[in-house]
């Protein structure tokens, strides 16, 4: 019998602290291979420190993070984990056209300074094709409209090819077109095998794209399908005041 797989995201008790401000409080989140797991909370919440510490961006107080079994440091090393941040916490004025910024995603196999091989090539334009940006590739990356530029960071984790992928907001302030191209493509990673976390205000939209949900209040105060995860008894829970999705 072949060894169980470990999963794609073990985050164990995980506390995260700034100063006096307690972001995370002993969050516990496994997810599989193959699963979209919509990550929804308050502003606030601890949403993206989630995503900074499964990263291995913010060092834990207390607790785990292990990715595909291995510490956050090793599965970046192995281009195995993509993150799109949320939009604040990118500088758009770097001079880097779109392509550039994809191309980012192939780094781990080339080296920062080694010219880009056929492979890598042959990568980014795939990944661009996928999220309809091809003819925008050699656009700098600021020119680009919210809905364009989220699309662009998705293309950079597929052109990684990495297996887990971590999205804060990717749904914030893109259009209708934009949401259903990064939705569809979500979709087909999962079915492909990878495994995806993604945070998102849009609680109308997530049925149809997450398997499970997470509500996060600094703890996680239910794990279950997003149908259960959004009865209004457990909304009142995480907002603190009756909202119907
Ligand atoms: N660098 C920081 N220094 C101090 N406090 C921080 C820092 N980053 C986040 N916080 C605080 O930690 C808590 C969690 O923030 P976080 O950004 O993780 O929430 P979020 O759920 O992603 O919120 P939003 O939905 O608004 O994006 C908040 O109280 C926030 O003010």
């Amino acid at each position: 019998m072949s060894p169980r797989r470990a999963p794609a995201i073990d985050v164990r008790d995980l506390t995260v602290r700034y100063g006096d401000v307690l972001a995370l409080d002993a969050a516990t989140l496994v997810l599989g291979h193959g699963r979209v797991c919509g990550l929804v909370g308050m502003n606030g919440s601890g949403k993206s420190t989630l995503f900074k510490a499964v990263m291995g961006m913010v060092r834990p107080d207390r607790g785990t993070v292990l990715l595909d079994g291995a510490p956050p440091a090793r599965a970046r090393r192995a281009q195995a984990v993509g993150y799109v941040p949320q939009s604040e916490d990118v500088d758009w004025a770097f001079p880097l056209s779109v392509r550039d910024v994809v191309m980012t995603g192939r780094y781990g196999y080339q080296g920062p300074t080694r010219r880009a091989r056929p492979a890598d090539r042959a990568a980014v334009d795939h990944a661009l094709d996928r999220v309809e940006l091809t003819d925008l590739a050699d656009r700098q990356i600021g020119a680009l409209s919210g809905g364009q530029r989220k699309r662009a960071f998705v293309a950079r984790g597929l052109a990684q090819g990495a297996t887990i992928l971590l999205l804060d907001e990717p749904f914030a302030g893109v259009d209708k077109r934009s949401e259903a191209t990064i939705s569809t493509l979500l979709r087909e990673l999962a079915a492909d095998g990878a495994a995806i976390l993604v945070s998102t205000h849009d609680l109308h939209a997530l049925p149809a794209l997450a398997d499970e949900a997470v509500l996060l209040q600094q703890r996680v105060l239910l794990h279950s399908t997003p149908d259960e995860v959004l009865r209004p008894e457990n909304l009142a829970l995480a907002f603190g005041l009756e909202i119907t999705p």
